[in-house]
């Protein structure tokens, strides 16, 4: 007899730096999440589906949980417990070389009632690899009930166990989208994440911080798609910065936004990028509504 279909939403969970979009990258096997060495990447509530025979799972990762100190961190904060509302499965992600006190802490504030699945990433950095069991089983004392793996994320190993716990945990039921469906954002939000990727990796800590990325025009051509973005910065002097000597930076920028958006929509790219300066824009509500910061 055919096993029945399941569907069901998976939330994944974890401090900045946990390894929370390299995982879903994995799990997707698309590269749709922005992956930083920076804290604080992920702000968006992204979505990604993943359409197999017999299941679907749509997971969203959610903005590393921190303290709200502007507004933009509190919107942040809204999505975590958002999150929680319509899930099925929690993936929480713990850096394995950290205490146990420092996941005590999400934990603590996540208050779950779903069934949990602890992930203690990062197995590869460690030192002592012997050591593993008798952490995962410490892990396995303080959460009573939950399912605790020892992954690599990066390296994809112990991985392979990740899907089977949560499909066990997923009710049957319908797929809740069309099965070529990647992800319910557009391809303008996956541009204006590669654009904000590459600032990430181009610009020190304060820069990309401070920074927004819209897509104020998209079109698509037979042979090409001419791309328009604003980079939005709170003040002058990050103007200055990211521009760059002679518009060097910027330049640099646009190149390499250009080579990830072509590999992503398979289509040549014409990348226009503008620098806006709009002072507090973290703190104002307007403006986190039109970057799309939803609360
Ligand atoms: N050594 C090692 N590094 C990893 C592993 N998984 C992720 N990383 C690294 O840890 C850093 C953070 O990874 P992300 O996937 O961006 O972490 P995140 O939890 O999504 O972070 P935020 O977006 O800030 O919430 C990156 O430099 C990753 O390459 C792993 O299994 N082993």
């Amino acid at each position: 007899m055919a096993e029945s279909y399941r569907s069901g939403f998976v939330n994944i969970f974890g401090a900045p730096n946990a390894g929370k979009s390299t995982l879903l990258n994995l799990l997707l096997g698309e590269r749709l999440v922005i992956v930083s060495p920076k804290v604080q990447t992920t702000r968006h509530r992204i979505l990604g589906i993943l359409s197999e025979p017999g299941y679907q799972v749509v997971f969203s990762d959610t903005p590393g949980i921190i303290e709200p100190k502007y507004k933009l961190h509190q919107k942040m904060m809204l999505q975590v417990k958002s999150a929680l509302e319509d899930v099925d499965v929690a993936i929480l992600v713990h850096d394995i070389n950290l205490p146990a006190e420092e996941l005590e802490i999400i934990t603590n504030s996540l208050k779950l009632k779903v069934p949990a699945i602890l992930l203690l990433n990062k197995t590869d950095a460690m030192k002592d690899k012997g050591a593993i069991d008798g952490i995962v089983k410490q892990y396995k004392e303080r959460y009573p009930g939950w399912e605790v793996l020892p992954i690599s994320a990066r390296k994809g190993k112990g991985t392979d166990k990740i899907m089977p716990l949560v499909l066990k945990a997923l009710p049957e039921g319908m797929p809740f989208y069309p099965d070529d469906s990647i992800s319910d954002r557009n391809e303008r939000f996956f541009v204006a994440e590669m654009i904000r990727e590459q600032i990430y990796a181009l610009y020190e800590e304060e820069i990309p911080y401070h920074t927004a990325v819209i897509i104020q025009s998209f079109e698509e051509k037979p042979t090409l798609n001419v791309i328009k973005a604003e980079i939005i910065v709170s003040r002058e002097t990050q103007k200055i910065i990211l521009i760059g000597k002679g518009g060097s930076m910027i330049k640099q920028l646009g190149i390499n936004a250009r080579k990830e958006i072509e590999e992503f929509l398979q289509k040549k790219v014409h990348l226009e990028l503008f620098v806006k300066v709009r002072p507090k824009w973290r703190d104002n509500e307007n403006y986190l509504r039109e970057y799309g910061y939803n609360g």
